[in-house]
């Protein structure tokens, strides 16, 4: 099947390039380009050994829409009656990025109470966790906090990324949005989560959403490798910035 993303149009799967950020003033990063030594390591195969891939796990309250987000974008198909999830249910997204493969493991959990147990036990290992509420139902923003806590528990301090997404954004007046947004952004500084507002019903942002995600925790995960790699040290300093350096040198990054 193929898909399409601006201009690009691939068989069966996503080509990427790192997107821009919903608001500036919610957002993980600001930089346009993937870092320097990154998209090195990828045009020469130095760091590509394996499918990489990356554990996203999407948690809420019930009705939120967490099932309906994933599904416009796996299968980019809208269902308006409710069929609540049970425990947890998963897809895998595939993306090629600077000519690497890479895939998305995204875990959809369930929001009612009583399954809570099972989908916890599905957190652990997450490199983005995104926590979703409904623009049209306020109170749904207040619970995130208590999502997130409960998702980071089980994962390593600072070892995933973190979104915060209102859904249905076709259900609230522009008026609506901008204020619930206020809020909104508000909460994702205070989760050091970057914000996004989508509609699974009409599509808006949904691809640019996703692809910001795949962006940012596959840049992430080549870092993680880099670092890995004998003969290579890397440091990530404040703002994101990498500087790396090689013991090698000309033989993996002949620019330093
Ligand atoms: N108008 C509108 N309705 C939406 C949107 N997203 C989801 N819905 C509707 O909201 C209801 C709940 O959506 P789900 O995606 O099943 O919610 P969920 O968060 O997965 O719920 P649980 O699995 O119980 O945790 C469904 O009836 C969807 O059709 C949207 O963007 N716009
Ligand atoms: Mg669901």
């Amino acid at each position: 099947m193929s898909k399409q993303i601006g201009p690009w149009v691939l068989r069966q799967c996503w080509t990427l390039t790192l997107k821009k950020w919903y608001t500036p003033e919610a957002c993980l990063q600001f930089k346009e380009h993937f870092h320097a030594q990154v998209r090195t390591a990828c045009q020469q195969s130095t760091a590509t050994a394996g499918l990489k891939i990356s554990k996203v796990v999407v948690v809420g309250d019930l009705y939120v829409g967490k099932t309906s987000l994933i599904n416009r974008f796996c299968k980019d198909n809208f269902d308006r009656d409710y069929k609540a999830t049970i425990g947890v249910d998963f897809e895998i997204e595939r993306f090629e990025i600077i000519g690497m493969p890479y895939n998305l493991q995204i875990w959809d959990t369930a929001g009612q109470e009583k399954f809570k147990c099972i989908a916890s036990a599905y957190y652990r290992g997450a490199e983005v966790i995104i926590t979703v509420f409904d623009l049209a139902d306020i109170q749904t923003l207040d619970h995130t906090k208590q999502w997130l806590e409960d998702a980071l528990k089980e994962n390593e301090p600072d070892s995933s990324f973190i979104f915060l997404v209102g859904t249905k954004k076709d259900l609230v007046s522009d008026a609506v949005c901008e204020r619930t947004e206020l809020d909104a952004i508000r909460f994702a500084k205070e989760m050091q989560a970057e914000y996004w507002s989508v509609s699974a019903k009409t599509g808006e942002n949904v691809k640019e959403f996703f692809s910001r995600v795949a962006a940012l925790a596959f840049e992430q995960s080549m870092i993680k490798e880099l670092e890995n790699t004998p003969g290579h040290r890397a440091q990530i300093g404040a703002g994101n910035l990498i500087s790396m350096w090689s013991f090698a040198f000309c033989v993996h990054f002949p620019c330093l």
